[in-house]
């Protein structure tokens, strides 16, 4: 029997979500996510893609190791268990690869030792990253275990773009550069956008905007980044849930001359009480939705901050770009989010954008434009599949391998 199957583990800082597929068709077997881990109320639900049933279990799940056994568990209660001889690798989803990592890598202990390295550059992520591995590796020590990089797509930015405004010397010692994330997710949506448009990556310059919990944008043309809002860490860029993205560096020297915080108050103010949280109390846009159509004001200015922030990217990679063919939203806001894709490009039909009313009212699963018809430029909605794009990526080379 030859082995076909790829489990996917996207570690992330709270959360695992995971997909069993086979490669020879690419269809899904098993899908879950395990949410909340390290609280009371963590929880885990279960898909079995080919019976259609899902189970969910709730209750206290410590850290990601124990979530990575009860993962194991449901798997192999569907006769799907990791110890089954179809699979073919194990492939995760690492957050920060630096400037070592711009392909899939299988994972041995050298890898190991370099991602540790970059913790403190990725101190949410690349923790959640490492356990994930660690415990497959137990699980499974035979099977090769790869890692497919968020930096690995920006890789190819120019250094006009990568490179901060600072003292070269400095900066090169201690490797301060603008890596970029969620690179993954750009590199499949800026192809499934081309695709969408019916034509070749090559032929497309694309403005994607991904809008999880994290967010992030890039300007990729014909196929490759050439510029994208995160930098050194996640931190940069837009407004995110918790992540305050873009702000005057002074305000950190600020916040401890004046403020009396401490460096490491300061990172957790900013990376997990500020965004769209640290602006009014909640970090869900369903929520700050609800929110607003109570009138409340709190949640409509941290929705206007976002959003103003939000266009000023669109802006600029318009800019970085030249000509843009399309703008395409993905992740947990952009695919769901219809008052935030149309109140990201209100106003911008002078450079060609717009979205039809209708058309982003309709939700689906499935690549959709949502620019009307004949529009100079297209809006797409375009979801993102992390967790496909990192088992292909993961298949292809561990086929070469064999
Ligand atoms: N139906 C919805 N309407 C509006 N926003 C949504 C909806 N569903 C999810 N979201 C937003 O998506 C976010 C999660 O996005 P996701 O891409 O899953 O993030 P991450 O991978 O960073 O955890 C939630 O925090 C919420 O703000
Ligand atoms: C890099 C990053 O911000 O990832 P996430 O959106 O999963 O937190
Ligand atoms: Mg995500």
């Amino acid at each position: 029997m030859t082995a076909t199957r790829v489990l996917v583990l996207n570690s992330g800082s709270s959360s695992v979500k995971y997909q069993l597929l086979d490669m020879r068709d690419a269809s899904r077997l098993a899908v879950g996510l395990v949410e909340r881990i390290g609280e009371q109320t963590s929880r885990l639900k279960h898909t079995c893609v080919t019976s259609g049933d899902t189970h969910e279990r709730s209750g206290p799940i410590a850290d990601h190791d124990a979530a990575l056994k009860a993962v194991s568990e449901e798997l192999a209660k569907d006769g799907l268990g990791l110890d089954s001889p179809e699979l073919a690798a194990i492939g995760h989803r690492v957050v920060h690869g630096g400037m070592f990592f711009t392909e899939p890598t299988v994972i041995d202990e050298e890898v190991l030792t370099e991602i540790e390295r970059l913790i403190p550059v990725a101190p949410l992520h690349n923790p959640a990253n490492l356990t994930g591995i660690r415990t497959a590796m137990a699980l499974r020590p035979d099977l090769p275990q790869v890692a497919v990089f968020d930096t690995a797509f920006h890789t190819t930015m120019p250094e006009s773009a990568a490179r901060y405004a600072i003292d070269t010397k400095i900066a090169d010692r201690y490797r301060v550069r603008r890596y970029g994330f969620h690179g993954t997710s750009h590199a499949y949506v800026s192809r499934a956008t081309a695709k969408l448009l019916g034509k070749a990556p090559e032929d497309v310059n694309v403005i994607v905007l991904h809008l999880g919990n994290g967010a992030s944008a890039s300007a990729v043309r014909g196929g490759v980044c050439v510029d994208t809002s995160m930098g050194l860490t996640p931190l940069e860029g837009l407004v995110m849930g918790t992540r305050s993205g873009d702000l005057d560096p002074a305000v950190i020297f600020h916040l401890q001359r004046v403020g009396g915080m401490s460096m490491d108050e300061i990172d957790t103010l900013l990376n997990k009480s500020s965004g769209l949280f640290g602006l009014c109390g909640d970090n869900d846009m369903r929520e700050i939705r609800r929110r607003m159509d109570e009138g409340d004001e709190q949640a409509r200015l941290a929705f206007e901050i976002y959003i103003h922030r939000l266009k000023k990217y669109i802006g600029a990679y318009y800019a970085v770009l030249g000509t843009v063919d399309a703008v395409a939203f993905t992740a947990g806001v952009g695919e769901n989010a219809d008052f935030v894709r149309a109140a990201a490009v209100a106003g911008l039909e002078g450079l060609g954008l717009a979205v039809d009313e209708d058309r982003n009212a309709r939700r689906g699963d499935e690549a959709r434009l949502i620019s009307p018809e004949g529009a100079r430029v297209a809006v797409a909605v375009v979801p993102t599949d992390e967790e496909m794009e990192i088992a292909t990526q993961t298949y292809a080379l561990v086929g070469k391998a064999a």
